[in-house]
């Protein structure tokens, strides 16, 4: 829970986020939307305390981040970002990354493995699970969207109590996204999840969306309601929509 939550870069003058206020509830799901710059990451930041808040506090459990153990508080997230490393391992040890008591529990693999789309793939390998990825030793490429989902079974095997998933569909292709979108409930179920995107396809997911500009939290509900409440949120869904549609026009027409 963030209470009147503001921060300030060492080296900044003026404020990256300005009285942020909002609670998440166990099994609920966030996203953050809002312009490049807009401090949804720096939210994040504060969340996993990189940094603590200027002014207000974090409140995790009942407990202000502060008077967490800092390991203690990093073990209760898992978390993704946009430029995840690829690790040159084998398929199982990529996803055991996550959780490494997994490394030696073929079922818990398997499973973050179906969770995240990527058991297909680790059937078609040649040594399955322990298939060597990346090319560095000889390994088997996969491609961006595929390292992807590989990332996220490392998400998932691990058993933490708040998801942060940082445009965890920037590189999957519309079906992937779609099998995602059909299974997410199902996958950050009984977690927090918190997720940033500038996809709309993927905020949708969510059930609650907050909008952030200039640091500031402008709007914030459900999809529906904040299409409803016509918005800056619309307003820029509806740019993204129309951008698509007529993409795929022209790809009809060419
Ligand atoms: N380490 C840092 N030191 C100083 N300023 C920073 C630092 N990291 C980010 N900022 C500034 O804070 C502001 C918010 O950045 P942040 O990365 O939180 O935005 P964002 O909403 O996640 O943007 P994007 O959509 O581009 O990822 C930006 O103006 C950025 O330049």
């Amino acid at each position: 829970m963030f209470e009147h939550v503001s921060f300030t870069y060492p080296d900044q003058n003026s404020p990256t986020l300005r009285d942020v206020s909002f609670e998440l509830t166990p099994g609920e799901s966030l996203a953050l939307v809002g312009h490049n710059g807009a401090g949804k990451t720096t939210l994040i930041k504060l969340l996993l305390r990189l940094y603590d808040p200027t002014e207000g506090r974090i409140v995790l459990d009942g407990k202000d981040l502060r008077d967490y153990d800092l390991v203690a508080l990093r073990r209760k997230f898992g978390a993704i970002f946009q430029d995840f490393v690829h690790y040159d391992l084998t398929l199982g040890e990529n996803i055991a990354l996550g959780e490494v008591a997994a490394l030696d529990d073929q079922a818990r693999l398997w499973q973050a493995a179906r969770q995240a789309n990527v058991a297909t793939l680790a059937e078609t390998l040649p040594q399955g699970m322990d298939t060597l990825l990346g090319r560095s030793f000889g390994g088997q490429e996969l491609s961006g969207g595929q390292w992807q989902r590989v990332a996220l079974a490392r998400a998932f095997v691990r058993d933490c109590q708040v998801l942060v998933l940082d445009e965890p569909t920037a590189t999957l292709d519309v079906q992937t996204e779609y099998e995602l979108y059909q299974r997410f409930h199902e996958l950050t179920h009984g977690r927090m999840t918190i997720l940033i995107s500038h996809r709309f396809s993927t905020v949708r997911m969510a059930e609650r969306i907050l909008y952030l500009a200039d640091g500031r939290i402008q709007e914030a509900g459900s999809h529906a309601e904040l299409l409803a409440l016509n918005g800056e949120y619309a307003r820029l869904y509806r740019l993204q929509a129309s951008q698509y549609l007529a993409e795929s026009k022209d790809e009809v027409q060419a």
